[in-house]
């Protein structure tokens, strides 16, 4: 069997492995949509159901204004003054391991509504603690009303808002309250042709059941619709691999050139030959940077893209 990390388990090891790991859900969304809705009902939501919630929020500004929202005692980390994805990864790290840290079982990252998804997985996911996490994918929050009326928006908003739903694993169409039946059934028939493996539900203030989000991401393999749930629905797939042995950088080079373009992003600590401690790897957009490491860091590579599982990354024990 293939887990996540693309290494070879036995299931007892993998089922055991998964229940370890800390699930993920990236809340992202217009400003204005109903992201802060959304993530206090899943919090209550999540601690009916015995789970310990964490939280990372993402403001613009000096001051979380939307922290509130969050009720005493869950543990909550502010990403403030800047995009996730432009703040760099680091500080998106350091607040997801202090998460780690306090064993929180379930976390709900809230992006301003100004962020890419393809950026914001990435600053997610850590070759660090990749193994730790189970990264379930985007929830886009959609206002219904201003879907209809997209066409009015400025070129870059109206891609930006396009964007986060083509990357969504699960869309609310948000404020259906204030859409007419025919209104609704426009919206649901745009939205499924901009992702069409998405599932979208109608919502009033964000009320989705969080079980609705939890148990896509745990059905079992089968059609390729269900493959792995959430993640798996995305147009944008992520995936892990640790490697078994070291590389020669020059033969990781030549197998660079022969990736397909859909795969934007990788980062980790490729283990090369005649190095001692595995080299910090950056690749995006067809640009490599490597930068040497003077400590032991574990010899991991996250991989952003589609269609990733059939691709064999040297080293790694899946050639
Ligand atoms: N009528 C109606 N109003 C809603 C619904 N969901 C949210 N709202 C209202 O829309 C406003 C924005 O909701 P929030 O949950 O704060 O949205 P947000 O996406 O977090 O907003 P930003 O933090 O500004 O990005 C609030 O006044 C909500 O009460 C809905 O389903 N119907």
């Amino acid at each position: 069997m293939i887990a996540a990390g693309g290494v070879h388990l036995d299931s007892a090891r993998f089922i055991e492995r998964m229940t370890d790991m800390t699930e993920v859900f990236i809340l992202s969304g217009f400003l204005g949509s109903g992201k802060t809705s959304m993530l206090t009902w899943l919090i209550r939501q999540a601690k009916e159901e015995g789970l310990k919630p964490g939280v990372i929020m993402n403001e613009l500004g000096e001051l979380a204004f939307d922290s509130d929202a969050v009720q005493d005692g869950v543990p909550l980390k502010e990403i403030l003054n800047g995009c996730i994805c432009c703040t760099g990864s680091e500080k998106t790290e350091s607040q997801m391991q202090a998460l780690l840290h306090e064993n929180v079982d379930i976390i709900f990252i809230e992006t301003t509504g100004a962020a890419h998804p393809v950026e914001v997985l990435d600053a997610v996911h850590s070759p660090l603690f990749g193994d730790k996490l189970d990264v379930k994918g985007i929830v886009t929050v959609a206002d219904g009303k201003r879907y209809l009326a997209s066409d009015s928006m400025t070129p870059q908003v109206r891609m930006l808002f396009i964007e986060q739903i083509r990357h969504a694993g699960f869309i609310l169409l948000n404020k259906s309250d204030l859409l007419t039946d025919s209104g609704k059934a426009e919206a649901v028939m745009g939205i499924q042709s901009l992702n069409p493996g998405a599932r979208i539900v109608e919502t009033v203030n964000s009320r989705v059941p969080l079980s609705a989000l939890r148990s896509m991401a745990q059905q079992p393999s089968g059609t390729s619709v269900q493959k792995a749930g959430i993640g798996s629905h995305l147009p944008i797939g992520t995936r892990l691999v640790t490697f078994s042995r070291p590389v020669s950088r020059d033969h990781f080079e030549d197998w660079i050139r022969t990736l397909p373009e859909t795969v934007y992003r990788m980062k980790g600590y490729v283990p090369l030959e005649g190095k001692k401690y595995p080299s910090l790897f950056q690749y995006a957009y067809g640009m490599v940077q490597w930068i040497p490491e003077y400590m032991n860091m574990p010899a991991n590579l996250v991989l952003i893209g589609e269609g990733l599982s059939g691709i064999r990354v040297p080293g790694a024990g899946d050639e």
